[in-house]
């Protein structure tokens, strides 16, 4: 492809990204590997430029933009090697007119802008939401240490006691340590939203809203496959994912429940006051990961935003229930707004009058209200609000 078909292709990939973000439709990494899948003329070379292009684009435009011509065009106002690229070429895009509507910059549309500034994200803090995230893994301390484990490439150690960062890209997916469960893809965020679960071996630890399992193989690591671990979920395809997980990570002592939307007690009533911890890794915005999936800032609704709210409440109170006297709940969300973090963690202990705060002592973040704020620009890390509290 010459470098004006890459330009061009980039703004067609834009335009099915913009029409999914205003549509809820697929995810722009999925839009980018089918453009792959159907246009197999394009090498490995013109796949990776086209990719940057893309989520540059996407990146630099605040607003969701009128469509991709005028994204591209945003970044064509900053690179002129772009902008040289509009030459109307045969596959190349057409030349750049003087009155086109060209996409407005920022790192979140306006309204979202401003419930950020609110929570004291913006400038610097801003701007790192819309940097690119390295790859982090988890040894897994059933198989191996950090200290002592072989890969190819060796990794830098980081706060969390399991944590090695290797540079994005980095193809771990194929190496035999990560095919036979000694490491794990997870972000240095999310390992130490883990470590302030503090799990320990013989306990039962009920791991709410579980997902495809990413901070249920950690607790299990750290209950060194012993005691009763509850994987639990709404989701069935998300919670089908941690089976093949579970083997390749040689974990054992996972209970899975699936979960039934508002009906959630009548999977777990029977551990009502059974828990020594409950980590609640509720559903939210998303705003502390934007630098892996950028558009998301594209979908996020005011609307949306307060349906995160009312869940997060809930999934607290949910929560709660389960613990028993002495035990602890862990409240996660990757979240940069206070709306979803610190807000929520407040309302709880007003409406929980028992319960005590009890901040997890993690080597990086700052104090937000009752918990602790990780953050791409101050900790290196996806953006997390972790609180813990204790029920005397
Ligand atoms: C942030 S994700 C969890 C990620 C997962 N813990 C991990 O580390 O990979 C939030 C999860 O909450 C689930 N969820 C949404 N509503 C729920 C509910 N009412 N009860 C339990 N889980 C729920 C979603 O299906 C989603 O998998």
């Amino acid at each position: 492809m010459t470098p004006a078909a890459r330009v061009k292709a980039a703004i067609d990939i834009l335009d099915t990204v913009i029409e999914a973000a205003r549509g809820q439709g697929a995810p722009a990494d999925r839009i980018v590997a089918e453009w792959a899948r159907a246009n197999r003329y394009a090498g490995s070379k013109d796949r990776r430029a086209v990719r940057e292009l893309v989520y540059d684009a996407i990146r630099h435009c605040g607003p969701v933009p009128e469509n991709g011509r005028a994204a591209m065009l945003a970044l064509a106002k900053r690179d002129t090697t772009i902008a040289a690229l509009f030459d109307g070429s045969q596959y190349g895009p057409e030349t750049i007119q003087p009155d086109e509507p060209v996409a407005k910059t920022g790192f979140a549309p306006a309204w979202l802008a401003k419930r950020l500034s609110a929570s004291d994200v913006k400038g610097a803090e801003g701007a790192a939401l819309m940097g690119r995230a390295p790859l982090d893994v988890r040894v897994n301390t059933l198989k191996g240490e950090r200290d002592s484990i072989e890969l190819p490439v060796s990794g830098e150690a980081l706060a969390a006691p399991n944590a090695l960062r290797f540079e994005a890209g980095t193809p771990v997916d194929q190496w035999t340590a990560f095919r036979e469960g000694r490491i794990e893809v997870q972000d240095h965020g999310s390992q130490l939203a883990c470590v302030a679960a503090d799990a320990k071996p013989g306990e039962t630890v009920i791991d709410l809203c579980a997902g495809a399992g990413g901070k249920t193989l950690a607790l299990a690591a750290a209950m060194e496959n012993r005691g009763r671990l509850i994987a639990s979920d709404t989701d069935k395809r998300r919670l089908s994912q941690l089976q093949p997980r579970i083997e390749r990570a040689g974990v054992t002592i996972v209970e899975q429940r699936l979960l039934d939307p508002g009906r959630e007690m009548e999977a777990l009533g029977d551990l009502t006051g059974a828990a020594d911890c409950v980590l609640i890794d509720a559903p939210c915005s998303g705003t502390g990961t934007w630098r892996r999936k950028p558009e998301a800032k594209w979908r996020l609704t005011p609307d949306r935003l307060a349906k995160f709210a009312e869940t997060q409440d809930m999934l607290l109170a949910l929560g709660a229930k389960l613990v028993k006297p002495g035990g602890r709940l862990v409240y996660v969300t990757c979240s940069m707004l206070d709306d979803e973090g610190a807000d929520r963690f407040d309302a709880f202990l007003k409406t929980h009058q028992a319960w005590r705060a009890d901040p997890p002592a993690l080597r990086l973040g700052r104090a937000r209200g009752h918990g602790i704020r990780l953050s791409p620009f101050h900790d290196g890390t996806d953006g997390f609000f972790v609180a813990r509290g204790h029920l005397p």
